[in-house]
């Protein structure tokens, strides 16, 4: 039976998402009052710039004063879609406190205080939903929070920033330099308003400490996630990872430790094989495994950002808060009781593609090799090339071999892969290789992950 008293519903932010949202709820009211048993109104929307026109919106529904209408008293839930910390932050606990439940899509606020936040909600009985936060219009928060809660998730990997994938595809498959390749996707919406949060891995490492806290059931902050962006990534790192059959992605890993007493969380840039399923997501999509124990592997895959996805899943989330608050119901509220440590990230175990300049003398591979040995890291590929051959002068196949092309001015690259290592093992070979002599500098270290 339908209610016809409305659900409302404060709508904070109208950019990129938001406009989205309220298009959505307006289209497809009908649809969302069957689905719910009474219809939702849209009963203010707070914005910073109340002169733009708004197609769709009435503007006597639009206001500066997000704190008043937050505070409004008769608000059932408030979709917070202005990002940032502050005021957002403020805005949700003060939503809590005036009996609403919160639908947000800010994972930089989830990642920094969602404890604080979670406790807000179970304090007033609200609802906090975020399936926004992490990987647009993917489902994925709500399948580890209630799909799978029932089982063990002992890994979870994956693409979950649209921008930085955008980029490395556009570098990678049209050659597009980096800067161009970042306007096209801060143009289509996918970059954040500061776009250095998803070039330098804040944006994905947020997801990562979101994940991984609702993946092992313990809390993961963003400073206990290790990260990496993608800046440093060149045009010669792609092209050496396309060498080795492999592309460059930026990717979230959060994993169990194998005696499963503690856990990790990082992000950075690596090479992925060609024929692994991450290889071949293009453009913006996110694609994440979640490995579980009864489960098995599971891959998750489709628009990691833009607004219309990202609606999508904060509509989903409103959809469920709505329904809660019809029935008396409460979703699901942090669950962190196995307060796993979180380890540093030096004792993740991965492969590295080192690309070396020395000195083009005898001994010096061998001297390099030492190195490697003497910190228990195994050699799986060692290639060289004289530095001034020109790129198409590898001969190809020359993975597993030793290459002896000329160099002209004394100086080789070497470009060397390993079996899996710690990373601290890993790192502390790369800073060795740095002091010998005939090292002239590391030109580029790269994860190698997905084998
Ligand atoms: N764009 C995406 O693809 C995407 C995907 C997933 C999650 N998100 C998240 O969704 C949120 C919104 O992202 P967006 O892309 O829509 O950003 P946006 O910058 O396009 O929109 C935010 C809007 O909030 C407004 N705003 C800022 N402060 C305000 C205040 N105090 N009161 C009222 N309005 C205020 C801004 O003027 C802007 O219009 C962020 O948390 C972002 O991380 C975005
Ligand atoms: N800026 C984010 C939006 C989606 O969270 C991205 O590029 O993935
Ligand atoms: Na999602």
């Amino acid at each position: 039976m339908m209610r016809t008293r409305p659900l409302k519903v404060a709508l904070l932010g109208c950019g990129v998402v938001g406009s989205e949202v309220a298009r959505i709820m307006t289209t497809h009211a009908d649809d969302l009052a069957a689905r719910i048993g009474a219809p939702v109104e849209l009963a203010g929307v707070a914005v910073r710039r109340p002169g733009r026109v708004r197609a769709g919106i009435d503007p006597a529904l639009v206001t500066t004063d997000a704190t008043a209408l937050v505070k409004r008293g008769d608000i059932d839930v408030v979709v917070e879609v202005i990002g940032g910390i502050e005021p957002a932050r403020r805005l949700i606990t003060t939503a809590f406190e005036h009996g609403a439940s919160v639908v947000s899509a800010n994972k930089a606020l989830l990642a920094e205080d969602g404890p604080a936040l979670h406790q807000a909600a179970e304090a007033h009985g609200a609802d906090l939903y975020y399936e926004a936060a992490v990987a647009g219009a993917i489902p994925l928060v709500r399948p580890l929070r209630e799909s799978l809660v029932g089982d063990k998730v002992n890994r979870v990997l994956g693409i979950v920033n649209g921008t930085t994938n955008f980029i490395l595809d556009r570098m990678d498959t049209s050659g597009a330099g980096y800067a161009e390749a970042l306007d096209e996707a801060t143009a289509l919406g996918y970059a954040e308003a500061d776009p250095t949060a998803d070039v330098e891995g804040f944006d994905a490492a947020a997801k990562a400490a979101i994940l991984a806290g609702i993946a092992f059931h313990t809390r993961v902050s963003l400073d206990q996630v290790h990260r990496e962006g993608i800046t440093e990534v060149t045009a010669a790192d792609i092209r050496s990872a396309r060498r080795m059959g492999c592309t460059v992605k930026l990717l979230a890993i959060c994993e169990r430790a194998q005696d499963g007493n503690s856990v990790t969380a990082r992000v950075h840039p690596a090479m992925i094989p060609l024929s692994h399923p991450l290889a071949s997501v293009r453009e913006a999509y996110n694609a994440v495994f979640v490995e579980a124990e009864a489960a098995g592997r599971l891959m998750f895959y489709g628009p990691g950002a833009g607004g219309s996805p990202t609606a999508s899943a904060v509509l989903g989330d409103l959809v469920a808060a709505c329904r809660n608050k019809l029935s008396g119901a409460r979703g699901p509220g942090e669950s962190a009781y196995t307060q796993l440590p979180v380890s540093p990230t030096g004792k993740a175990v991965t492969r590295y593609h080192i690309s070396l300049d020395v000195s083009d003398k005898p001994g010096v591979l061998a001297q390099c090799a030492m190195v490697f040995a003497e910190h228990g890291v195994s050699i799986d590929t060692v290639r060289q090339q004289g530095k001034a051959a020109p790129e198409n002068a590898v001969p190809s196949g020359a993975e597993g071999t030793v290459g002896t092309a000329a160099a002209s001015d004394g100086e080789a690259s070497l470009v060397v892969v390993t079996h899996r290592a710690t990373d601290a093992a890993l790192s502390a070979t790369v800073e060795a290789l740095r002091k010998l002599d005939t090292v002239r500098g590391v030109a580029s270290t790269m994860r190698v992950e997905g084998e």
